[in-house]
């Protein structure tokens, strides 16, 4: 297999220049990345060929191995960010893949029309292009790509509920491994939020109420569990413990809370578990892997967000 992988250039979202995995078949390169344990791959398509737009999309591919155009920037950066996020896993947690079974991770961007967001689809990542003035393409952010892909995660392995408590949590868990890929702010989807405005974002985990987020339960949102109502809030009630991490982070360190997430997402938590539960998870996790110092250090955390 090593002498059909390749390294080609590509330009990112934000006009940057970046080295991609690729695969060389037939005069062709593809971006198609063969260079991860296990035999799956990390595949990136576009959605649209000039015919029709199914999903998973069209094979990206260019004779010199250079991605440049305009339309492969979104690609560029999907399958680039994908690895980093493959890597991120596997070197700290040791984890292969999304389900640590070595699955595919397939990527399709131009995914819709002005399509301000993005999503993992229970088996594959879907980007949109956003509108130009609310997002400009999605796969443009780290921060993104990694609260995509831990949705995988998550739904292989705590598979939290996505409605009300579970829900926001589920939401959370995204942000926070979204803020594990991009840990130089606080900010969520900062570099493809509104493109003519800069200093914005998505979310702020830092200060959740800056983006109309609650920061405490004494805040928490009752809205319905209907699509209407983002299925009890869940991306803001999510502000609750994304502030809990928040707190955590800065008290135990970045090291010590990658940890201490990965191991509540996959060892303790479940389906239904709400804040408290969660709450315990991380205490737990905290207790197991450092001691009752950084336990103790984990439930303030929590304290001061007003689950106790
Ligand atoms: C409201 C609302 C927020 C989101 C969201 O977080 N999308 C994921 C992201 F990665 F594109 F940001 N979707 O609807
Ligand atoms: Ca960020
Ligand atoms: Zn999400």
């Amino acid at each position: 297999n090593e002498v059909d992988g390749a390294t080609g250039s590509g330009t990112g979202v934000l006009g940057d220049t970046k080295s991609v995995n690729t695969y060389y078949y037939n005069s062709t390169y593809y971006l198609y990345d063969i260079s991860k344990p296990m035999n799956g791959v990390i595949q990136t398509l576009d959605n649209y060929n000039g015919g029709d737009s199914s999903l998973p999309g069209y094979y990206i591919t260019e004779t010199d191995n250079a991605f440049t155009s305009e339309r492969e920037k979104a690609a560029v950066d999907a399958h680039y960010y994908a690895g980093k996020v493959f890597d991120f896993y596997y070197n700290n947690f040791g984890r292969v893949s999304w389900d640590n079974q070595g699955s595919d991770i397939t990527s399709t961007v131009h995914y819709g029309s002005n399509y301000n967001n993005a999503a993992w689809i229970g088996n594959q990542m879907i980007y949109g292009d956003g509108d130009g003035s609310t997002f400009t393409y999605l796969s443009g952010a780290n921060d993104v790509v990694g609260h995509e892909l831990t949705h995988a995660v998550t739904q292989s392995t705590a598979n939290l509920a996505y409605e009300n408590q579970s829900g926001a949590l589920n939401e959370s868990f995204s942000d926070v491994f979204g803020y594990f890929m991009d840990p130089g702010d606080w900010l969520m989807g900062e570099d493809v939020y509104t493109p003519g405005v800069s200093g914005d974002a998505l979310r702020s985990l830092s200060n959740p109420p800056q983006y109309g987020q609650p920061d405490n339960m004494s805040n928490y949102q009752n809205l319905p569990n209907t699509q209407a109502g983002d299925w009890g809030g869940v991306h803001t009630n999510s502000g609750i413990p994304n502030k809990a991490a928040y707190n955590t982070i800065t008290s135990i360190g970045l090291s010590k809370s990658e940890q201490v997430y990965y191991r509540a997402l996959t060892v303790y938590l479940t389906p239904n578990s709400t804040f408290a539960d969660a709450k315990q998870a991380l205490v737990q996790s905290a207790q197991d892997l450092y001691g009752s110092s950084t336990a103790s250090s984990v439930s303030s955390a929590w304290d001061s967000v007003g689950v106790y």
